[in-house]
């Protein structure tokens, strides 16, 4: 079953053609890593995909819906973790949590979500008070407390020390092996090679390469997904 279908997605701030003619699908099940450059137009494309921008022209389908026009239907089944999603500093963990379950017809057990994040012991802080990598995990957290079929996470580990990107990738890898859909975002070719069935490689609003990390680094006659990255980067000079 498809989850996503992007077909010749344009979107334009101004001059700047940040999405020039995207296509993709994402499979039930699939996760799927969106790869780039900063400013490849990573982020825009999955705004697309969560409702959060309307494109300019071009097909964007989320379990056969517009996410521009569907967007609070689809949020029951979707979970967001973006870049620059903050909260209020004097939000206690443990609210947010219960305030981003209540969003939910049917969410997963908050308290439950708390303890599997390891956000159990700083239930209590404020979000201003956090360090950068519990902002992250919270972040996440809240992304997953409604037990949506679709995830998207747009830089799932950024901040995060070597320990909790790791705990965090066994997370993923628990999402994957419950059939949830996973877009991830990453600017970690080890993170995508180790949890992406196909990623897409972005640069200047295009895809120029799509395929699973292994056919990557096959077609680039490279031993890694970073090297497959960089022979790749290296051809569109
Ligand atoms: N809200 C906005 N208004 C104007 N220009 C924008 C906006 N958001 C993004 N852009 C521009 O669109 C282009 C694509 O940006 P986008 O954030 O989609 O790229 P990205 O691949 O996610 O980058 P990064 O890896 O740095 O997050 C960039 O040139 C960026 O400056």
């Amino acid at each position: 079953m498809t989850v996503i279908e992007v077909e010749d997605l344009h979107k334009a701030y101004g001059h700047n053609r940040a999405v020039d003619g995207v296509s993709f699908t994402v499979a039930k099940g699939e996760t799927f890593g969106v790869l780039g450059h900063n400013g490849a137009g990573k982020t825009t494309t999955v705004e697309c995909l969560s409702g959060l921008r309307r494109p300019d022209s071009g097909t964007v389908r989320v379990f056969d819906q517009d996410p521009a026009r569907r967007r609070r239907a689809l949020a029951q089944r979707l979970g967001v973790q973006l870049q620059e999603g903050e909260l209020p500093d004097r939000l206690k963990v443990a609210e947010a949590m219960r305030l981003f379950a209540a969003l939910y017809d049917r969410p997963d057990d908050w308290r439950a979500v708390l303890q599997r994040w390891d956000l159990g012991p700083i239930a209590a802080k404020a979000y201003g008070d956090l360090s950068g990598g519990q902002k992250q995990r919270l972040k996440l957290a809240l992304a997953l407390v409604g037990g949506p079929e679709l995830v998207v996470l747009d830089e799932l580990t950024t901040g995060l020390d070597p320990v909790a990107r790791r705990e965090t990738w066994t997370l993923i890898g628990d999402l994957k092996a419950a059939g949830t859909t996973v877009v991830l975002v990453s600017h970690y070719m080890d993170e995508a090679e180790e949890l992406c069935d196909r990623v897409a490689v972005f640069r200047k609003g295009r895809i120029v390469a799509l395929g699973s990390p292994r056919e990557l680094t096959g077609r680039t006659g490279t031993d890694s997904l970073e090297n497959a990255y960089l022979a790749l980067a290296e051809e569109g000079r």
